[in-house]
C-alpha cells in the first residue's frame, strides 16, 4: 500500500457522519441506547468497545444496511438517504467478491455499478499492494491479500467518507503499517476515516479521536489526548480498560 502526496484540508464545518440517539434492540436486548458519534473531515476516528458492544451494528446504521428503532444519521451534514452511498467507501463484515474473477475484474464489476472509471483500477491496485496480483483469481488470495482488495473496493470511488469494520485484521505487521500510511493519509486530504479495531496499540498511532462504545453509548469520545497520551504505549490500553470495567479514567 502506498500514500499519495497530501494535501492540507480546510478546517470541516460539518462533521462527516454524524450519529444521533442511535438506539438498537435485538430480540429485547438493547444493543445501542441513545447512542451519538460524530466523526470529522481530516480525521482517523477509531469506534473501539468490547466484543459485542455494537460497533458493527453502529457501522452497520450509518451504512444504511440496518435500520435504528430510533435515531437518525447524516454523512456530511445530509440527513442519510441513497445518495449519500456515492460519498461513502466501507468495508464491514470481512472481505466479500467474487472468487473465481481476479482482482481487477472484481473492481471492474464494482466500478461499472458505480459508474467509475476503468482507468482508476491499476493505480489503486498499486495503492492497496496488490500490484502484481490484479489477473489473479481473488479466491486464491491469502487472508491479508483479499483484506487489501476489500480496502481497494472500498476506496474505488474515492468516498469522501470511509466506514471500515477491524480493517487490520488478517494483515502481517507491514500490511498494517502501509494500512496505518494510507488511511493517515486519506485523513489528511480531508476524508473522514472511521475504524472499528480492538487494536488498542495501533489504534494510538493512527487514530486523532476515540470513540469507547460500551453499554449502548460512548463512553468516551473525543481527542485521543483527551483520553492517553499517544506516546504512553500502555496510555490507551489503561484508559479503555478503565471505561469498561466502569473505574472510569484517572490521569
Ligand atoms: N443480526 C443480528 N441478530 C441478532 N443479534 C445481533 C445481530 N447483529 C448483532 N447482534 C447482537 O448485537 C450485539 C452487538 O453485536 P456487534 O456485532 O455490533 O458487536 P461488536 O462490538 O461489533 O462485536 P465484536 O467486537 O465481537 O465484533 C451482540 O450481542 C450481537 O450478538
Amino acid at each position: 500500500m502506498s500514500t499519495t502526496t497530501p494535501t492540507t484540508a480546510p478546517a470541516p464545518e460539518v462533521p462527516g457522519l454524524h450519529l444521533e440517539g442511535l438506539t438498537k434492540s435485538f430480540r429485547r436486548k438493547r444493543v445501542l441506547d441513545s447512542l451519538d458519534l460524530t466523526a470529522w473531515p481530516g480525521r482517523v476516528y477509531a469506534l473501539l468497545g468490547p466484543n459485542g458492544a455494537g460497533k458493527s451494528t453502529t457501522l452497520s446504521i450509518a451504512l444504511g444496511l440496518m435500520r435504528p428503532e430510533v435515531g437518525s444519521v447524516a454523512i456530511l451534514g445530509r440527513p442519510f438517504d441513497r445518495s449519500c452511498l456515492a460519498h461513502i467507501g466501507a468495508s464491514i463484515n470481512g472481505p466479500s467478491f467474487f472468487p473465481r474473477l481476479s482482482a481487477h475484474r472484481n473492481l471492474a464489476v464494482h466500478a461499472h455499478l458505480t459508474g467509475t472509471d476503468l482507468d482508476v483500477i491499476d493505480p489503486l491496485l498499486r495503492r492497496v499492494g496488490l500490484g502484481d496480483a490484479g489477473r489473479t483469481r481473488a479466491g486464491s488470495f491469502s487472508t491479508g491479500m483479499k483484506v487489501r482488495l476489500a480496502l481497494a473496493m472500498a476506496l474505488l470511488t474515492d468516498p469522501e467518507v470511509l466506514i471500515l469494520d477491524e480493517p487490520q485484521n488478517g494483515l502481517d505487521p507491514q500490511g498494517v503499517i502501509e494500512l496505518r500510511d494510507l488511511l493517515r493519509s486519506l485523513a489528511h486530504s480531508g476524508r473522514t476515516v472511521v475504524v472499528s479495531s480492538h487494536q488498542l496499540g495501533e489504534m494510538a498511532r493512527m487514530a486523532d479521536d476515540v470513540g469507547v462504545l460500551n453499554r449502548g453509548r460512548l463512553a468516551y469520545e473525543g481527542p485521543l489526548q483527551g483520553l492517553a497520551d499517544p506516546d504512553d504505549g500502555v496510555g490507551l490500553e489503561n484508559a479503555y480498560l478503565a471505561l469498561v470495567t466502569g473505574a472510569g479514567v484517572q490521569r
